[in-house]
């Protein structure tokens, strides 16, 4: 179980999270929507160890340091010259001894990884990184996954994929944190999610929660900043 309470963070001056609590409970996909700039990324590196709060605690199954059992998608970025995914995926299975030549094979094979396997990293394409970067962040086999847009910038036929992907990983009793932009990935892979706005909770609920009184989280979504358009304030509202 991921355990977030009272977190507050600020950069400098400036208020990013205001006393955000959550609970993640063990086998639970979960989504992190919001505006740009909300805070979702913050809130997800804090979860994973990667940024302190200002103030609050995130405990996973208890420990303060459980961070080291949650598998991040690495962040895009230029890797050194001759880096390739070949290269990587070695690495971690040398870190890792308990993995299967035959698990390694099936993620190469999930995420289309093969036939770039020896390229040097600055020169694949946008989805071909974000491939990779979701295959290392499950390769460990981790209980807990955070995934930041997976699915944005995927062709068709990888999403589905993928789609699929996370229901087998939830009948494995996972438990998944998802950053996304779109509130129809959210109805399919999660079974509840947060929206975050201006650092605070706006919203939190089960997704059938949402579906049965708003017909969609997108109608749920539009109800609301329109409603905010209007008053030009957003409520914490749960
Ligand atoms: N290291 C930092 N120093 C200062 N401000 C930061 C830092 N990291 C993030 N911020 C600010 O914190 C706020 C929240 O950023 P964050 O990346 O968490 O948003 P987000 O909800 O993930 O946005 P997006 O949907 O655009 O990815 C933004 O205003 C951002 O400028």
């Amino acid at each position: 179980m991921i355990e977030v309470k009272n977190i507050h963070k600020k950069f400098g001056k400036k208020i990013v999270l205001e006393d955000i609590s959550l609970t993640i409970k063990d086998g639970e996909v979960l989504g992190l929507l919001g505006s740009n700039g909300s805070g979702k990324t913050t809130l997800l590196d804090i979860i994973i160890g990667q940024q302190k709060p200002t103030s609050g605690t995130v405990s996973i199954d208890g420990k303060k340091d459980g961070y080291k059992n949650v598998g991040i998608q690495f962040q895009e970025g230029s890797w050194p010259k001759g880096v390739t995914a070949k290269l990587l995926i070695q690495y971690f299975r040398r870190k890792q001894k308990a993995l299967t030549e035959e698990y390694v094979i099936k993620l190469i094979e999930l995420f289309e990884i093969k036939d770039f396997l020896e390229l040097d990293l600055n020169q694949l394409s946008g989805g071909q990184k974000q491939r990779l970067n979701t295959l290392l962040a499950v390769i460990n086999d981790p209980k807990y996954i955070c995934l930041d847009e997976m699915i944005t910038g995927l062709d068709l036929k990888m999403q589905l994929k993928l789609i699929e992907w996370i229901g087998e990983l939830k009948k494995h009793q996972k438990t998944i944190i998802i950053i996304s932009h779109n509130p129809e990935e959210v109805e399919v892979l999660c079974d509840s999610f947060v929206i975050i706005e201006r650092g605070h909770i706006y919203y939190e609920a089960s997704v059938a929660k949402a579906i049965k009184e708003f017909g969609s989280i997108r109608n749920m979504m539009i109800k609301y900043y329109k409603e905010e358009l209007k008053s030009n304030v957003i409520s914490k509202s749960k």
